[in-house]
This record gives structure tokens, C-alpha cells and sequence, in this order.
């Protein structure tokens, strides 16, 4: 049993209704009754997918599936070294099926919408999301509608969304500005919307957290960092993790340390001025597309998440975005887009402020793959070394620094 319950006022509305967020204007969460729940660690054996913790999904019905989640959590002591820390992870959520962690919201998202009944499901998106609801919806057979800020979406995400068929328009306007629009045209027209404001989605990405601690031998690590965009994954991990706690799964809750983009950082300023709410920014900039984002529409929550946690949150510039996307790629064998190595990059600072001791276990959440975004690959790195067709041409070449 579960139902949908207002962070700020607690009013209650019951599962079968299509709401995104109180009448109060306040985000809504997905409450399960906890005493129905009797799962322990030994429920809990067996390959990991989204679908393992079914017992703690709102969805009844047979879910539309690519076998999401079941990710790697590579450990990475040549990195960790090189930051000084001991014990360093990457959850490489790019090895998912459209090659981002949205696709463990979609799977329940898209889920729940055929569920509720509904005909068409629609979002904005600065790529992986429209990226993954594409593909869900084809996999659903139903129709996708996506809103996208025109010339800010790496080629692999658009390519994504559109071969699996959605209706793909290219807002000449930002990631903001498409967000605020999909929500209108979802109320008018009764499509169902698949941002991280429905709250259903998010259910789906805490089990980014179920994996984790079950990967670790049922534990949490001290602190997990991750990019913060529209603000939905640090929010749903936060959930994940205070629910295994709930249920005597887990005995801690990590720091959770959101990083964003120098020119997009809503977020870090509001934590740094101990602000209850965000300033929105008119006009974010950041290599990182996947994070240009001024009004992150689960700030609320992600603030809370922060605070609660005792975690932090921190900016990279541009710079150390692409330096730390080299270094995890080389040093690791670990190929994610930009937006993914800002934690990366953000560890590192945070390490050198002395904001994260020496012996503190991080997992570091990467959230999407290198190949969404090969245009900013080829701009970033040296072009091939062309050469004639001759094996003393190869030699030279391969010889010469
Ligand atoms: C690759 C990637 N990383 C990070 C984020 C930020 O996640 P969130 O919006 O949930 O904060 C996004 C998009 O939202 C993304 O596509
Ligand atoms: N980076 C995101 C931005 C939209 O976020 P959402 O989680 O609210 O759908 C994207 O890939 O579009």
C-alpha cells in the first residue's frame, strides 16, 4: 500500500490519481506503508536489476523492461589515489540500457502510466531523459512527446529519441523554458508527464541506492557524490537509502554531495547562503548540457536531502570537468559524458578543501555514457594522426612523441 503525500503540507493523494505536485504548490513523494513491508537481506539475493526491489516500487502490473539497473560499482584505486582518498567506487549508471540512469525511471514511469491508463507520455529534456522515454514508450507502444532546447543536446541523445519514434520538438528556448511548456501542454492535454517531478519516476532511480548498499555487502558508504541538474537523483538515491535504514537493511545514511557547473549552480549557492529555497538562474551555461539547468524543479527536496544528510554541495568549472573526464577514462578505463565526471571533478575539489576526510568511503555516481556525447569527445581530444598506407609511416608515427 502507498499513496502520495506532500513534502510541505503532508496532504495526501491516493495512488490511482495523475498529480505531479500538491495544490499547495509543494512536490509530491511516494509513501508506502512501512509495517506491510517485511523484506531483509536474505529477500534479497539474487542478480541485481530495478525490478529485484519490486517490493519497494508502486506498481502493480507486469513493468515495461530492458533489464534497467544491475549496473557496475567499479572500485578505483589509481583514481582514488590520485585524489588521496583509500576507498573510492563509480556507480556507472551509463551501462544502462539507453546508456543513462533515467532508464530506472522510465521503467517504472512508463510502467505507471499504462497503469493509470494514460495515452501519450511526454517530457523535456536536455537529452538522456527524452533519450530513455523514447525508448520506453516504443517499448510500451505508446506515443512520446519531447521538448528539447534547441542546439544544447548532445547528438547521441537526439539520435536516441529520434529512431525509437518520438514526436521531438527543438524549443528555441532553454531546458527551463521546455520544462514549464511540457507541463502546460501535459495539464491541457492529458498526456502524462515523465520529468522527475512525477514522483513515480524517482522511485525508480532510488534503486540506484538499493544497489549500491547491496553491492557493498549491505552497507552504506560514507558519502556518495553525483552531478546535480533538475535535482530528481539525488533526491530519489536520499530516498533509497533512508528506506533501507527504515527497514533495518542498512544502519547509515551516506553524506549525499550534490555537484553542479560553475555557470548552472542554483544549488550550491542556496547551500552556501543556507537558503531554504533557490534562486533560479536565467541563463545557465556549462559544457555539461546535461546539467545547464537554472530552476531545478526538485530543489526543495534536494536541499532537504543535503542538509538532512549532513552532505554539501559544490561547483567545478568547466576546465575541471573535461580534465576529470580525461583522467577517469584513462586512469580507469571508465568512459562517461561531461555532466557524469563533474563528480569526479567535484570529489577532487572537496578533497583538496578538506571538506571530505582521508578515510571516508565514497561512491561517486556517474550517470551517464562517453558515446552520448561524442561531438564534445572529438572537440576535447587529439585528432588521429593520418599517415600514408606504409609500415615505416606507421612506425614513425607510432615512435615519435
Ligand atoms: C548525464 C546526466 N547527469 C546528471 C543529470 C542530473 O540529474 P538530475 O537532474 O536528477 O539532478 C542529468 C540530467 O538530469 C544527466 O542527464
Ligand atoms: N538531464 C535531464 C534534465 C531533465 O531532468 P528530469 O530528471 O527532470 O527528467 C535530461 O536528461 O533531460
Amino acid at each position: 500500500m502507498y499513496h502520495l503525500e506532500c513534502i510541505e503540507c503532508h496532504n495526501k493523494y491516493q495512488a490511482s490519481e495523475v498529480v505531479y505536485t500538491c495544490t499547495c504548490g509543494g512536490l509530491l513523494d511516494v509513501i508506502y506503508d512501512y509495517s506491510d513491508i517485511q523484506i531483509t537481506k536474505k529477500d534479497l539475493i539474487g542478480p541485481l536489476s530495478v525490478w529485484k526491489y519490486r517490493a519497494l516500487l508502486p506498481v502493480e502490473r507486469e513493468p515495461i523492461s530492458l533489464h534497467e539497473g544491475g549496473t557496475p560499482l567499479y572500485r578505483v584505486d589509481r583514481l582514488a589515489k590520485s585524489v588521496g582518498l583509500k576507498d573510492v567506487y563509480i556507480k556507472h549508471e551509463g551501462m544502462n540500457p539507453t546508456g543513462s540512469f533515467k532508464d530506472r525511471g522510465m521503467t517504472v514511469g512508463v510502467t505507471k502510466a499504462l497503469e493509470l491508463g494514460m495515452k501519450t507520455v511526454a517530457c523535456a529534456s536536455t537529452g538522456n531523459t527524452s533519450a530513455s522515454l523514447a525508448v520506453y514508450g516504443a517499448r510500451a507502444g505508446i506515443p512520446a512527446v519531447v521538448l528539447l532546447p534547441s542546439g544544447k543536446v548532445a547528438l547521441g541523445k537526439l539520435a536516441q529519441a529520434l529512431m525509437h519514434g518520438a514526436r521531438v520538438l527543438s524549443i528555441r528556448g532553454n531546458f527551463d523554458d521546455a520544462l514549464k511548456l511540457v507541463r502546460d501542454l501535459c495539464d491541457r492535454e492529458g498526456f502524462y508527464l515523465l520529468n522527475s517531478v512525477n514522483p513515480y519516476r524517482l522511485e525508480g532511480q532510488k534503486t540506484i541506492a538499493f544497489e549500491i548498499a547491496d553491492q557493498l555487502g549491505w552497507q552504506a558508504p560514507d558519502r556518495l557524490v553525483l552531478p546535480v541538474g533538475n535535482a530528481g537523483n539525488i533526491t530519489a538515491i536520499y530516498k533509497g537509502f533512508r528506506e533501507l535504514k527504515r527497514l533495518g537493511i542498512i544502519d547509515s545514511v551516506p553524506k549525499m554531495t550534490g555537484i553542479q557547473a560553475e555557470g548552472a549552480c542554483p544549488v550550491v549557492r542556496a547551500i552556501r547562503n543556507n537558503a531554504a529555497m533557490i534562486t533560479p538562474e536565467g541563463k545557465p551555461e556549462t559544457v555539461a548540457t546535461a546539467i545547464r539547468i537554472g530552476n531545478p524543479v526538485n530543489a526543495r527536496k534536494a536541499l532537504i536531502a543535503i542538509i538532512e544528510s549532513g552532505g554539501t554541495a559544490e561547483t567545478v568549472s568547466d576546465e575541471e570537468i573535461i580534465r576529470a573526464q580525461h583522467e577517469l577514462a584513462s586512469l580507469e578505463g571508465i568512459g562517461v559524458e561531461p555532466a557524469s565526471a563533474s563528480s569526479i571533478g567535484g570529489l577532487r575539489k572537496l578533497v583538496d578543501m578538506g571538506a571530505i576526510e582521508k578515510d571516508e568511503s565514497v561512491v561517486c555516481v556517474t550517470t551517464g555514457h562517453l558515446l552520448k556525447d561524442s561531438e564534445h569527445v572529438l572537440a576535447v581530444c587529439p585528432k588521429p594522426i593520418e599517415i600514408d598506407a606504409t609500415i615505416e609511416a606507421v612506425r614513425r608515427a607510432v615512435f615519435s612523441c
